[in-house]
Order: structure tokens, then C-alpha cells, then sequence
């Protein structure tokens, strides 16, 4: 009935099967120009702008006070502010106004270039919430009422539960699983990928997303999210970063950089008796000043830049990532583990060839295959059907009046009809057909277990036909491997992660797979709590993992896992326990967030070292400045030279406020990274950005000392 009517009406629109992958794009190198990645956002004039704003709005204390570093800063700022105005406030100074104010005008803009730091690395997600806005301007919907007749409803009223029938070149108005209906699908609103792909009711492909356009035929869809809650409503807030949370990472070392931060203030504090007691009168303005420049401001400045932007990469890759912390997990990953079907290969495993055991003729399997998959709507069942079609095959609906239809589960692992009569059709794995055969004391067929080998051997999933207790044949199911996976797992392999394919089809099956693939290991004939202990022994062995998976049935694996990246191709239940979507529904991205995700953990480590080794060129500039008056035998300390104590502290002040902005394109674009071993990497940062750090600032300062003294501006 309507699964073969459907199916001609498919045809009729000229929809090719060869075409017909859900998702088969973005795939390795051989996908070529089909895959249309979305623009690469550059900063704009106007993000530029808006970031200058927003720098000023974020020196509100109660924003600041997240940020304890520069929390000190403002404080520093606010008590020379009081300076200018009476620069004998607190203690009589010898310190002249105009000094007051250019310590003042340097502390805010130490403030203000870390605050557009933050406001720059928002901007761009912000841009791009924007954009996703437009796409949810008002739709609306033609809701299904329960007389059968549709009424012109708003989408945003939608809610779960509601019946929606959307037609050719109409918006879905929200999230939805196809209960009715085939149609292509154009998702570029949301994947910027422009060929459209086919949903169809049943199976792994029959989650639609709002926002999205269906372009041919017509789909009616069962509203799975409540107003506000939808894939694109959590894309927007996420790209905007409204959910932002630090990272457990970031907040060590936030409460590290507010203990070195204070540990800086006593020592400074304690600097003030000293000093007396040597006779030297320190100026308040010149000890904020050196608090400033010895405490992390650097990092401190840029700190939550840093986990912006890297958030920001990966949506860039088109993958969706809920937290920050999964970006993080996923650069220390050590397994990944993958499902086959939908995942390593396309995943629209259709039926090729009908193999009957011997005694059996392929008329009679044929007419087998297609009793046990007339109510089957998987993808998989309707293949049969419409190959058994093709073959001449036809059948009655009176003949299953009555029938009670056995749904196809990853448990069972079969499906099939039991009719009135009392007799059960049944196809499936070939060992569950074999186990249901032997239950109910039939035959196995002698020739079964080489014709199943044989499938299996060529990648394929073969699959048993019985009809009460009698196995009438072998069901080739093909399916294709996506390409340039190999290179792509050989990578991971040299990064130190292991692959592990985990599938319900049988070993051989997955031993073809694997090999064809590439990846290290496979487990076969895994149920979904299967995947969850795979993903648990790795886990209590100490290893963090991924996994990728589609499937309705690999969500709890998809939750169990550190990383949890869903398909976009998949069901919603997967998108939901997924901690990250490939838009792409590309498995092998995962190794594009692995690199992100060292890159963030890189680029904070080397920016923290930088900032750290920064205060060695400091003290070697403010503290003879600030005692060689009274102390001449500290002039052996005087290496750099400056040209007055005025000027020491200014340039190092300036200094350091001015590498904030400087070092912002390596906190957006992320340090270099380049796939080699933990050790080599951190060895070679310690050298460019410790060894840097020190020398850097030496020469900075220098140069900063010449300009001012040469300007004659101290
Ligand atoms: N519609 C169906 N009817 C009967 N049996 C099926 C059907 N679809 C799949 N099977 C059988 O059940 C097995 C497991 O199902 P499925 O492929 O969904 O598992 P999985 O764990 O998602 O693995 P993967 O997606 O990696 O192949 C398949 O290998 C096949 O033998
Ligand atoms: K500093
Ligand atoms: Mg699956």
C-alpha cells in the first residue's frame, strides 16, 4: 500500500537511488565541489565596532568582579582616577598630575583592550545568531487537526505532539520526526551545505529540523520540541554564547591566576615598610603600577577569549558543540568509538539480490522477503519491498488483514509480520534467525552459513528469511563505505587514538567494514548496552572517549561518552544526548575538534607561559627605577638602562597593556598546531612562548623608553 506507492511516486519525481544518501556529503577529499562549507567568518567592521562598545560596557565591577585579575586592575584604575583629582588623596606624593594621569590612561586601556578581546571573540558568534535569526522569522504552519483538515496556525505556537503538513517549498516550522511522506530536504539554513537530502518517515532518517525547506514533495511531521526549545533556538543561543559556562579547566586556572594575583598584592604591600624603613618614599600611583605589570594580565585579558574563540573554530567546522568542556575533552581523547551503518558508511543499506538456501526457488524467497518487510518501514524494509517489486513480486492487502505487525529493534535484531493464521514471517541477523529457528526445533539449512559468509565477506549485511520454522534464504543488503576515511583514521592513529568500530551486524560483516575503513578494532553483534560497556572499559581504564554515532539506538552511548558527536543526519534522540552535531554528519570530523580542542588547551598554556615569563623583563625595569634614587649598588640591576625611573614604569606599563591587543589574533586563531606527540609539543611552546616571554618584553620596553624619552614625553 502506501510504502510501494510512495516509493513510485519517488521514482516518478526522478529522485536517482544512486543520489539517494542521506549522508553522503562533506566526506574526506572526494567529496569535491558537492560540499559547499559555509563561508569563513572574518572580523567585520561592524563586529569591530560593536566590540569597541561593548569593551566600555564590560567595565561595569559586577561584570568584572568573574575576572579577579583585572578586577584588580579596575580597582588600580579607579584609585589613580582619585589621583588625578588629588594626587595627595591617601599619602603626600611627590608624583606630579600629569604622571597620575598616564598611569591612569594606560590601567584603562589595560581594561579596555581585554575587554574588547572578550567582546571581539563574541561578536563573531553573535554575527552569526543574526544570520540563524532570520531564518526563524515568522513561519507558518499548516496544522493537522484531528477531523484530518489543516488550519494556518503561527510556528512559534507549535508545540510537542502537534500533527504538521508541510508542502513543497514551504519552511518547516519546527523540530519533527516524518510520520508520513518522502521529500528532499534543502538544510542549508542550517548546514550551509546546498544539495538537499531525503527524509522519509521510519528509521534513522526521519528527524527534520525547523528552519530547514523541504523542496519536492510533500512531509507530514509529528512536532518533537516545545515553542523555544528547538535545534535552532539552541543553536542560536549557543553560538551566541548566552549558555557559556567556563570550563572546569578555565576555572583552575582563573583560581590559579587569582593566588598569584594575591600573592603579588602582599608582597607589594609589604614593599611599603620596607621602604620606609630604607627612607624611600614609593609614590601610590608607581605601586599600582607595579602590581599591575607583575600580576597575569596578559592571560587574565585574554583568558575567556581564548575559550570563545575556540568554541567559535569549531562551529566554523560545522560542528555544533553544547559545552566548552566537550571542545577540551575532545583534545585529550584517546578512543573513539563508531557505529557502521549511517556512520562509516552511508547508511542506506539497500537490498541488492535475493539468495535462496538450496530447495528453495528465488521466486519463492523473493515473495518470503517481501511478506516479512510489508510493514517494515526502515530503510532497510522498504528496500526489500521495492527490489521485490523490480523482480515482479506483488502482494495483497487482504492477505495480511489481521496481521500483527513485529517491529524491527536493535534487541531483537529481526522484524517481520505474525498473521492471522497464526503464522510468523520473520527476517533479521542471520544468527537471530538461526536462534528463532531453532527455538521453535526447525532446520538450518546446510548451504545457510556460506551464502551468509559470502555477503558478509563483500561488506554486505546479510540477512535470514524464515517463515515459521522454515529459512528460505539470505537478503544481500549493500551498503558503501564513505570515502577517505582510511587517511583519516591513519591520522587519529598517529595522534595516539584508537579507533574501535562497534556494530549490530555480524563479524564478518564488520571485519570487511573495518579493514575497508581502517579503523583499529570492531566489535560486531553489539546490542546498544554493548557500545555503553565498550565506551565504560575505556573509561575505567583511565582513556577519555568519543563516540559517533546516528542512531536512535546509539544514544546512551552517545551520552555515556566524554564526546558525544551526534550526525545531524541521525535521530533527534541522538542529537540530544550528543554533547556536539556534525551539521556535516561526517565521522572523521571528529579529528578537525581533536585539533581544536589541543589548540584551545595549547593556546591557553602557551599564553599563560608568556604572560608568567613577562615579569622577569618587568622587574628588571621598574624595581631599579623604584629604588636606585636611594640605593645607587642596586645599578648593577639597571642592565636595561631606561631612561628615567618615570620612564621605566611607563614603558613597562605600556607594555603590558598593549600585548593584550597584540596577542589577540593568536587567541582567536588558536597557537599553531601540528599532530605531534604531548611531549614535543609542550617542549616546543616552553621554548617559543617561555623563552619569547622573557625576551620579548626586554626589548619592548626598551623600544617603548625611546620613543617616550625621545619624544621627550617623560
Ligand atoms: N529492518 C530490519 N529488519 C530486520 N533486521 C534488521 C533490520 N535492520 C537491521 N537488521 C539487522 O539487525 C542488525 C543490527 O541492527 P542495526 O544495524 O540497526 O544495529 P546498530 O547497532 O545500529 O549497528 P550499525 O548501525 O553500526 O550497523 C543488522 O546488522 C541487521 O542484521
Ligand atoms: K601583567
Ligand atoms: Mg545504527
Amino acid at each position: 500500500m502506501a510504502a510501494i506507492e510512495r516509493k513510485k511516486e519517488h521514482r516518478v519525481e526522478g529522485i536517482d537511488q544512486e543520489t539517494f544518501k542521506p549522508t553522503g556529503k562533506g566526506v574526506g577529499k572526494d567529496s569535491g565541489p558537492q560540499h559547499h562549507r559555509q563561508p569563513k567568518r572574518t572580523i567585520s567592521g561592524d563586529i569591530v565596532r560593536q566590540a569597541s562598545l561593548d569593551a566600555f560596557k564590560k567595565l561595569n565591577p559586577v561584570v568584572m568582579i568573574k575576572n579577579p585579575v583585572m578586577f584588580i586592575v579596575e580597582i588600580g584604575t579607579f584609585i589613580t582616577l582619585l589621583l588625578c583629582i588629588n594626587p595627595d588623596l591617601f599619602v603626600a606624593s611627590e608624583a606630579g598630575r600629569g604622571y597620575n594621569i598616564a598611569v591612569f590612561l594606560i590601567l584603562l586601556f589595560t581594561l579596555l583592550f581585554a575587554n574588547f578581546a572578550e567582546a571581539l571573540a563574541e561578536g563573531r558568534g553573535r554575527a552569526q545568531a543574526d544570520t540563524l535569526r532570520k531564518t526563524k522569522s515568522d513561519t507558518t504552519a499548516k496544522l493537522v487537526q484531528k477531523d484530518g483538515t489543516t488550519k494556518q496556525v503561527s510556528g512559534a505556537q507549535l508545540k510537542k505532539g502537534d500533527i504538521v503538513r508541510v508542502e513543497a517549498g514551504e519552511l518547516i516550522p519546527t523540530d519533527g520526526e516524518i510520520i508520513e511522506g518522502l521529500a528532499s530536504i534543502d538544510e542549508s539554513a542550517i548546514t550551509g551545505e546546498s544539495a538537499p537530502v531525503i527524509k522519509e518517515a521510519g528509521g534513522d532518517f526521519s528527524s527534520v529540523t525547523g528552519g530547514t525547506r523541504v523542496t519536492s514533495d510533500y512531509i507530514v511531521i509529528r512536532v518533537q520540541t516545545d515553542p523555544g526549545e528547538s535545534f535552532l533556538d539552541r543553536m542560536i543561543s549557543l553560538v551566541e554564547g548566552a549558555q557559556r559556562q567556563k570550563t572546569p579547566n578555565e576555572i583552575a586556572l582563573t583560581t590559579l591566576l587569582a593566588v598569584l594575583t594575591l600573592i603579588f598584592l602582599i608582597v607589594i604591600l609589604t614593599m611599603v615598610p620596607m621602604a620606609n624603613y630604607l627612607g624611600i618614599q614609593l609614590d601610590l600611583a608607581t605601586l599600582i603600577a607595579l602590581l599591575v605589570c607583575l600580576i597575569p594580565t596578559t592571560i587574565g585579558g585574554l583568558l575567556s577569549a581564548i575559550g570563545i574563540a575556540g568554541m567559535d573554530r569549531v562551529t566554523q567546522f560545522n560542528v555544533l558543540a553544547m559545552s566548552g568542556k566537550a571542545v577540551e575533552a575532545a583534545g585529550d581523547i584517546d578512543t573513539l568509538i563508531l557505529d557502521k551503518t549511517g556512520t562509516i558508511t552511508y547508511g542506506n543499506r539497500m537490498a541488492s539480490e535475493f539468495v535462496p538456501v538450496q530447495g528453495v526457488t528465488v521466486q519463492e524467497m523473493t515473495r518470503a522477503a517481501l511478506q516479512a518487510s510489508v510493514r517494515d518501514e526502515t530503510p532497510e524494509g522498504r528496500s526489500v519491498v521495492e527490489l521485490a517489486g523490480k523482480q515482479g513480486e506483488s502482494w495483497m492487502e487482504q492477505e495480511y488483514a489481521g496481521a500483527e505487525n513485529v517491529e524491527f529493534t536493535a534487541e531483537t535484531r529481526m522484524s517481520g509480520l505474525n498473521l492471522g493464521s497464526g503464522t510468523q514471517i520473520r527476517k533479521g541477523a542471520v544468527d537471530a534467525i538461526k536462534r528463532h529457528i531453532v527455538s521453535r526445533s526447525g532446520r538450518i539449512p546446510a548451504d545457510l552459513d556460506d551464502i551468509a559468509n559470502r555477503i558478509a565477506k563483500a561488506g554486505g549485511t546479510p540477512l535470514a528469511v524464515a517463515i515459521d520454522d522454515r529459512i528460505y534464504g539470505v537478503i544481500y543488503l549493500k551498503d558503501t563505505v564513505k570515502p577517505g576515511l582510511k587517511e583519516k583514521f591513519a591520522e587519529m592513529r598517529s595522534m595516539g587514538i584508537k579507533t574501535i568500530m562497534c556494530t549490530g551486524d555480524n563479524p564478518l560483516t564488520a571485519a570487511t567494514i573495518a579493514l575497508e575503513a581502517g579503523v583499529d578494532d570492531f566489535i560486531a553483534e553489539a546490542k546498544p548496552e554493548d557500545k555503553i560497556t565498550a565506551i565504560k572499559k575505556e573509561q575505567q581504564a583511565g582513556k577519555l572517549v568519543a563516540m559517533t554515532g546516528d542512531g536512535t539506538n546509539d544514544a546512551p552511548a552517545l551520552a555515556q561518552a566524554d564526546v558525544g558527536l551526534a550526525m545531524n543526519s541521525g535521530t533527534m534522540a541522538a542529537k540530544e544526548a550528543a554533547n556536539m552535531i556534525d551539521l556535516d554528519s561526517d565521522p572523521t570530523k571528529l579529528l578537525s575538534v581533536v585539533s581544536i580542542g589541543k589548540q584551545l588547551l595549547i593556546t591557553r598554556g602557551a599564553l599563560t607561559t608568556f604572560s608568567i615569563s613577562n615579569d622577569i623583563a618587568k622587574y628588571f625595569a621598574i624595581i631599579p627605577a623604584m629604588f636606585i634614587v636611594a640605593m645607587p649598588q642596586l645599578q648593577a640591576l639597571n642592565i636595561m638602562n631606561l631612561a628615567s625611573p618615570q620612564s621605566a614604569i611607563l614603558s613597562a606599563l605600556i607594555f603590558n597593556a598593549i600585548i593584550i591587543p597584540l596577542l589577540i589574533p593568536i587567541a582567536m586563531k588558536g597557537v599553531k598546531y601540528r599532530a605531534m606527540s604531548a611531549e614535543r609539543l609542550l617542549g616546543r611552546n616552553v621554548l617559543i612562548y617561555g623563552v619569547g616571554g622573557v625576551i620579548v618584553p626586554f626589548i619592548g620596553i626598551k623600544l617603548i623608553d625611546l620613543i617616550l624619552s625621545g619624544l621627550h614625553l617623560v
